[in-house]
């Protein structure tokens, strides 16, 4: 049956920690996902994709950094523009070399927030190169960034990432799915914009994907919310002895999982976190291994949560 799916594409999927930001690099982790993508296309599905840019950011505003003696910096929202246009470009072309026959189209996305929202107080959005400890605070020091660890794989610059209210251009990725265009839409979570006195402006911080991928599925009424990312499943107990991998979640076993701690912030909590809301609406969300992704829309693979 004929679906409609946000897929939420993992930084994995473009670039691995660990790889450098080249642009072959990229290029190569776009093909692979394009097979799998290509794949859920050729079953007839309907597809927006979001794509994470949290490497790709923190490398172009490092460019400007570098370059600035020379050629005026541009400030982060800009950034994320340009983010979005260079994955979006090497995304349409890799998915259209593998599927002439569809339409396919990249909107760039700005996507609301509050001003006020306390998380521009507050850094925890992890973007760019991974740094090691010592690194990291000789980097807090000489440029005043607030650095972090992230997720165990070393420490990165961290910006504000506030909560997104609005896909300002939510219409019009709704009248190309109403056509059967494939869109790449709300990369990097889109870029943040702040609405005052009816004009947008954007604003210094980096939205969450998978918290924009879950306003976006409630907007243009997805069936299904997938995330695909680098481990095939969730579990509980990760990396421990006892570890458990989940199949099939109801509402409630997810939200009692996630209050018990089993999903850690800023990798697997964001991304449980949008399955629940999105299941809590009647709907399917599914978290899977981007090889996997057509075996789990099938239900063969991957954790699904259900209303
Ligand atoms: N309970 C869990 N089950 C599975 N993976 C988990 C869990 N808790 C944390 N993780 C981590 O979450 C990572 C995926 O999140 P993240 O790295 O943010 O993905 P992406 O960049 O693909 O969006 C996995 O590689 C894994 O290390
Ligand atoms: N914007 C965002 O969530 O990017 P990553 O998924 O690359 O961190």
């Amino acid at each position: 049956m004929k679906q409609r799916v946000v897929l939420a594409l993992g930084g994995n999927a473009i670039l691995q920690p660990g790889q450098e930001g080249t642009y072959d690099n990229q290029k190569a982790n776009i093909d692979t996902s394009s097979d799998s993508i290509a794949a859920i296309l050729k079953d007839g599905h309907e597809l927006v994709i979001v794509h994470g840019n949290g490497p790709q950011v923190g490398q172009i505003l490092r460019q400007n950094e570098l370059a600035q003696a020379e050629v005026p910096q541009q400030p982060l929202p800009v950034c994320s523009a340009e983010s979005q246009g260079f994955i979006g470009y090497m995304m349409q072309q890799s998915l259209k070399n593998r599927l002439p026959e569809k339409n396919i189209a990249t909107v760039l996305t700005m996507t609301e927030v509050d001003g006020q929202d306390p998380a521009f107080k507050t850094p925890t959005k992890p973007i760019g190169t991974f740094y090691s400890e010592e690194e990291s605070l000789a980097l807090a020091t000489s440029k005043g960034w607030t650095m972090g660890e992230d997720a165990g794989r070393g420490y990165r610059r961290l910006v504000p990432s506030p909560k997104p209210k609005a896909i300002v251009e939510v219409d019009t990725i709704k009248t190309l799915l109403a056509n059967d265009i494939v869109v790449i839409s709300t990369g990097g979570g889109g870029i943040p914009v702040v609405k005052e006195e009816e004009q947008f402006r954007g604003v210094a911080a980096v939205i969450d994907k998978d918290s924009s991928a879950l306003r976006l599925s409630i907007d243009v009424e997805a069936d299904v919310l997938m995330i695909l990312t680098d481990v095939p499943n969730v579990y509980i107990n990760y990396g421990k002895s006892n570890q458990e991998k989940l199949t099939a979640l109801s509402l409630e076993k997810a939200q009692q999982y996630y209050a018990e701690g089993h999903f850690s912030d800023g990798s697997m909590g964001p991304k449980m976190q949008a399955c629940i809301e999105f299941a809590s609406l009647g709907k399917t969300a599914i978290i899977c291994a981007l090889t996997d992704a057509v075996d789990a829309l099938a239900g063969k693979a991957g954790t699904r949560v259900v209303g």
